[in-house]
C-alpha cells in the first residue's frame, strides 16, 4: 500500500512538474538562486537509504511483526548514554530547545508486550530536568493523541511528520503510524528502540553541538567493496552545517564533472524576488554555471547514491547538480536557497513549484571542485545567530563563518530546520575569487520527491 502511495504520488507530481515547470526546466532561473563520532555510535545511523533496502528492512520489520505478535519485547538497550551525547542538544546551552526545535526522540522504554508500548520522549531534542512523562500507548489512535499532545496538531504543523529509526532507516509516516496495523507499528518501534520524530518530514543531521562528529556509512563509493565510513562534523549549529572530514568527491570525478561542464557554462541567473523583478543577475551574482544531468552517466550516479546516504534523503529529492565557476573578481552575494513564499506571492510559477511554502529545498550539499589559489571561500553571514548584516557582500572574516574551499570537499546546510520552517540563519554567499578559479557545485536536496531526474 505504502508502495502504491509513494508511488501514485510520484506519478501526479511529475505530471504537475511536466505542466508547471518542465519548459524551462534548466533553461530558466527557477532553479537558480534565491537572492537576497570518534566519539560516535558508529553503528548508529549507519546508513542504507536505498529504497530496496529501506523496503526491504520494512518487510523484515513486519515479517518479525507478525511472528512475534504474542511474544514479549525485552526494554530497549538503544536508549542510553552513547545515545544521547550524539542525538541530544546541550540543555546547558541556553539555545538547546530552539536549536532542536520540531526533532523529537521517543524512547521506548519498556514493552510488556508488544501490544503495549510505553516511551519516554525527548521533546525538542533535549533532556529536561525534571523528565518529560513517560506515556504508554496501546492503540494507534491513544498514540497518535499521546503524539499530538506534545508536537501539536497536524493541523498547527501543516504536514505529515516521520519517524525513523537510530540506524537512519525511515519507519513510518504520521498517516501509515496511524494506518498501519497497531501490532505491526508497536513491533516496528520496540525493535528500533530509539525513535527519531521529524516534525518537518524529512530526515536532518542533529548538529548536537559545534565540533561534534558522528562516522556515516556511505553508499556509493565506488573504489569500495562496501560502504566507506565518513566522519560528520558540525560546524555551526545555527544555522546548520556540516563539513564532511574526509575527500568526499574524487580528484578524477570533480575533472570529470568540470569537463563535462566547461563547453555549456553560461551566466548564472538569479531567482528574482517580486521586489527586485526587473534587476540583472549580476547585481548580485557573476559566476557562471550549469545544470548537470546526471542521466547514464555513471560517475555521476555514484555521486548522486553518495549524497543520498550522506544526507539519509532519497535521491528522488535531488536536484541535478548545478555546476558553478568563477574568474577573479566573481562572486555571489548572501543569499538563501530556499525560496520563501512571502517573496514570491505574485510569482505563479515558483509559488506552484513551492506548493506556496509547503515544499522547499530542505539542504544544499555543496561541492568544492578545485583548489582555488586566493578568496572564493563560502560565508555563512548570520553564524552563530548573527544579525542580518546590512552588506551582503562583505566577506570580512568578522562577520561570519568562512569555508575554505578545498578539491573534492563537500559541506551539507540545511535550509529548513527540524520542524520544516525555513531558516534565515542559513543565508551565506561566495565570497569574491582573488586568485585563480573556483569550481564548485550545488546539489540541491527537496523535502519532498521531486523527480527531477525524470528531466534527464
Ligand atoms: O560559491 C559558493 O561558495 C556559494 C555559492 C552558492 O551559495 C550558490 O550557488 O547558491
Ligand atoms: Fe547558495
Amino acid at each position: 500500500m505504502r508502495d502504491i502511495i509513494v508511488f501514485i504520488a510520484g506519478v501526479a507530481s511529475v505530471l504537475l512538474l511536466r505542466i508547471y515547470i518542465a519548459p524551462d526546466l534548466h533553461a530558466s532561473n527557477i532553479h537558480e538562486h534565491v537572492r537576497v563520532l570518534s566519539a560516535t555510535v558508529s553503528n548508529s545511523l549507519s546508513n542504507s537509504i536505498s529504497s530496496q533496502r529501506a523496503s526491504s528492512e520494512r518487510s523484515k520489520a513486519t515479517t518479525t511483526a507478525t511472528t512475534t505478535a504474542t511474544t514479549t519485547t525485552p526494554p530497549s538497550p538503544k536508549c542510553d548514554n552513547t545515545w544521547k551525547e550524539n542525538f541530544l542538544y546541550d540543555s546547558n546551552d541556553p539555545f538547546a530547545a530552539s536549536l532542536g526545535k520540531g526533532l523529537h526522540y521517543l524512547c521506548i522504554t519498556e514493552t510488556k508486550t508488544d501490544t503495549i508500548l510505553q516511551i519516554t520522549p525527548f521533546i525538542n531534542a533535549v533532556e529536561t530536568d525534571p523528565p518529560n512523562p513517560i506515556f504508554a500507548a496501546a492503540s494507534a489512535e491513544s498514540l497518535a493523541d499521546n503524539l499530538s499532545s506534545r508536537v501539536g496538531s497536524r493541523e498547527r504543523r501543516g504536514r505529515d511528520y516521520i519517524l525513523y529509526d537510530g540506524n537512519g532507516e525511515k519507519l513510518f509516516t504520521e498517516t501509515e503510524l496511524q494506518t498501519e496495523n497497531f501490532s505491526v507499528v508497536s513491533s516496528t518501534l520496540s525493535q528500533a528502540g530509539l525513535v527519531l520524530l521529524f516534525e518537518g518530514g524529512v530526515f536532518i543531521w542533529p548538529g548536537v553541538k559545534v565540533g561534534h562528529q558522528r562516522n556515516v556509512s556511505i553508499i556509493g563509493s565506488e573504489h569500495e567493496n562496501g560502504p566507506s565510513i565518513l566522519t560528520l562534523e558540525t560546524l555551526t549549529l545555527r544555522p546548520l552545517l556540516f563539513a564532511v572530514k574526509e575527500q568526499f568527491v574524487s580528484d578524477e570525478e570533480c575533472d570529470h564533472i568540470q569537463d563535462r561542464s566547461r563547453p555549456h557554462m553560461k551566466q548564472s541567473g538569479v531567482s528574482l524576488m517580486d521586489k527586485d523583478k526587473g534587476k540583472a543577475a549580476t547585481e548580485w551574482r557573476t559566476s557562471s554555471t550549469y545544470f548537470l544531468r546526471t542521466g547514464s552517466d555513471e560517475v555521476l550516479r555514484t555521486v548522486d547514491r553518495r549524497v543520498e546516504s550522506l544526507t539519509m534523503i532519497e535521491k528522488n529529492h535531488q536536484e541535478q547538480i548545478q555546476v558553478l565557476n568563477y574568474g577573479p573578481t566573481q562572486k555571489y552575494d548572501g543569499h538563501h536557497d530556499y525560496f520563501d513564499p512571502k517573496m514570491y506571492a505574485s510569482d505563479k510559477h515558483t509559488m506552484d513549484l513551492i506548493k506556496s511554502g509547503r515544499r522547499n529545498r530542505v539542504a544544499t550539499v555543496f561541492f568544492y571542485l578545485s583548489e582555488v589559489k586566493g578568496g572564493g571561500e563560502t560565508m555563512f553571514f548570520r553564524a552563530n545567530g548573527k544579525a542580518q548584516p546590512r552588506n551582503l557582500a562583505d566577506c570580512s572574516p568578522e562577520n561570519g563563518h568562512k569555508v575554505k574551499p578545498k578539491k573534492g570537499k563537500v559541506i551539507i546546510f540545511y535550509s529548513l530546520d527540524f520542524a520544516g520552517k525555513v531558516d534565515p540563519y542559513s543565508l551565506h554567499g561566495g565570497c569574491p575569487v582573488l586568485d585563480g578559479e573556483k569550481w564548485s557545485g550545488n546539489k540541491w536536496i527537496w523535502n519532498e520527491p521531486m523527480h527531477f531526474s525524470e528531466y534527464n
